[in-house]
């Protein structure tokens, strides 16, 4: 990290407008050791209006707040009045199975390799294609646990604490001093968002076993809750949704994780399986999206632990199942936005 880096108030980009990333937005300028541009977009007009209107458990109300800068598209920083951006920040939920994907999306903001891509996102393997497309920049995992909702267009009710580890996605093959560089870029943003006082973000060094924990969460509880259209609070006192498809998922990914060299004991399970209070009646993100008729981002939750498993010869029967259910809903709301027509041609299988 140069000197510059080190005192200059870092100008840090935020793309995905929701509540995920007004929260992410506003701790970083109330720490004051970031500029922030927003790229919003169906929520533009409502906040260049009135701005955000944001109730937040760890920041208090604020009417009227605005980042230092809001756009509608991603531009190039040099044809604007900022120089470059130190950090691309990306809270956008990660589909890769619907264009564009996060790469094509932050291409024209990534003008020099001294811009650090935060992906603060859910999900396995997610840097892939970023270390692919950006090899000369550092790419940082965030794994967050808040709870922070956008209940209209510019209005978030932030309730559950934003707590956040972040590290670094190390490319295979880099050589000590570049490692040294991205864990120092980590570091700065962990003190530019912990700057604030009043969010837990901290750096994380073990960045897979981080996403695999998550992912006992992700992979099981999303994905359910999607399907039948159940919040946990359902899930749990239906017993049988526990016992039938969120407990064995979770073991499934365990025992996934494991032949990875990645160690999840089954007491972590055990406590995962009750991790929100029983009376929240919470709704995973995927079941909200699912109940929007929003895409879901089974890939990398459902879809790459799937895939990992099939690599390492883990059996996965349920999470197997679950990814065809998904794949079939998110089939249907890719015709239902027009992104696909169902054709019966003499070329399709099953004709019959
Ligand atoms: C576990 C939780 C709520 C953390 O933010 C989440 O990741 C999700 O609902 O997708």
């Amino acid at each position: 990290m140069t000197i510059a880096e080190a005192e200059d108030k870092a100008n840090v980009l935020v793309l995905g407008g929701g509540a995920v990333g007004t929260m992410a937005a506003y701790a970083l300028e109330a720490g004051g050791r970031a500029k922030v541009t927003m790229v919003l977009r169906s929520n533009y007009d409502a906040v260049k209006k009135s701005g955000f209107s944001i109730d937040s458990i760890d920041h208090g109300q604020h009417n009227g707040w605005l980042p230092s800068r809001i756009r509608t598209t991603i531009l190039d920083p040099t044809e604007t009045d900022v120089q470059h951006y130190d950090f691309i920040v990306v809270t956008t939920k990660n589909i890769p199975d619907v264009p564009p994907t996060v790469s094509t999306l932050i291409k024209p903001a990534v003008t020099s390799d001294l811009c650090t891509i935060v992906l603060m996102q859910n999900g396995l393997n997610i840097e892939k294609p970023l270390l692919e497309a950006f090899p000369n920049n550092t790419i940082l995992s965030g794994v967050q646990m808040i709870g922070a909702s956008e209940t209209a267009p510019g209005i978030v009710l932030h309730n559950e604490p934003d707590i956040c580890k972040l590290g670094v996605f190390e490319a295979e093959g880099k050589g000590d001093e570049l490692k040294l560089c991205d864990e120092q870029r980590a570091r700065r943003f962990v003190e530019a968002y912990n700057a604030c006082g009043r969010v837990d973000c901290r750096f994380d060094d073990n960045v897979r076993y981080t996403r695999w924990k998550k992912l006992l969460y992700n992979s099981s509880y999303n994905p359910v809750s999607a399907v039948l259209g159940m919040d946990v609070t359902r899930m749990r006192v239906y017993k049988h949704v526990i016992d039938d498809l969120v407990a064995p998922i979770m073991r499934e990914i365990a025992a996934i994780a494991a032949a990875d060299g990645v160690h999840l004991s089954e007491d972590l399970v055990r406590k995962l399986i009750t991790i929100d209070k029983l009376d929240s009646w919470f709704m995973p993100s995927m079941g909200q999206d699912a109940g929007k008729g929003n895409f879901i981002e089974f890939e990398n939750i459902v879809g790459e632990p799937m895939r990992e498993a099939q690599r390492l010869g883990v059996p996965c029967p349920t999470l197997t199942t679950m990814y065809s259910i998904l794949k079939g809903i998110q089939t249907k709301t890719k015709e239902t936005r027009g992104l696909i027509t169902p054709r019966v041609t003499d070329a399709r299988p099953y004709r019959g």
